[in-house]
């Protein structure tokens, strides 16, 4: 994260994050869309649809403009194969959304929203790198728009969490751990350049 802030980041470890964090998205999209069909109400059904197409659309769209930089089309990036990582992650939360509750799927989408802000905003405070493409990853992120998305997720999460039983609340601390361990392993696969699974 550092390298993309000051721009010594290995332009193949960014490949890397960038070809698989477009396998991760498109599963992202569909625990979305299994969050708006499982909200409890018409606000939270429309904001989770307007999620489903900013990632869909907005922050996939940044993906494929990286890919295009380095000529690789969007064909090839849907064919990329996941790593162990990226597999065990969406896996994750699509388990989650499949068979935990509303309130669960909310704690396991938190971590990606909440670490991509903090994250973006941090960077941003440094300044845009010379490198281009890694100034557009952090404009994209420390976008306020983004920053409100995050906000508004973790206040949900609250409300969640205040209306959950005790119960209901240690298996949304649970997902939100599990998430976040599973943000981090998405970091440190590809400083690795993880290979894809078998
Ligand atoms: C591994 C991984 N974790 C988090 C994000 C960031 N992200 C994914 S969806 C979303 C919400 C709105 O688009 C945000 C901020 C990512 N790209 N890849």
């Amino acid at each position: 994260m550092r390298g993309i802030g000051d721009g010594t980041l290995p332009v193949e470890r960014f490949r890397h994050y960038v070809r698989q964090d477009y396998l991760y998205l498109v599963d992202y999209g569909r625990l979305l869309a299994l969050g708006c069909a499982r909200a409890p109400d018409l606000a939270t059904m429309r904001r989770f649809a307007e999620l489903t197409q900013a990632i869909l659309v907005t922050e996939m769209d940044l993906h494929r403009s990286f890919a295009a930089d380095w000529g690789v089309s969007e064909a090839e990036l849907e064919a990329e194969r996941a790593t162990p990582t990226t597999r065990a992650y969406a896996d994750f939360l699509l388990r989650t959304a499949a068979l935990g509750d509303f309130s669960e799927l909310v704690a396991a989408l938190l971590p990606c929203m909440w670490g991509y802000a903090e994250i973006g905003e941090r960077l941003a405070q440094a300044g845009p790198p010379a490198h281009d493409g890694y100034a557009r990853w952090i404009a994209t992120y420390a976008d306020p728009e983004f920053q409100a998305l995050a906000s508004w997720c973790r206040e949900l999460t609250d409300r969640l969490g205040a209306a959950a039983d005790p119960a209901g609340r240690a298996r949304m601390h649970a997902a939100f751990a599990e998430s976040s361990r599973c943000e981090l392993a998405f970091w440190d696969a590809a400083w690795r350049l993880e290979a894809p699974a078998g």
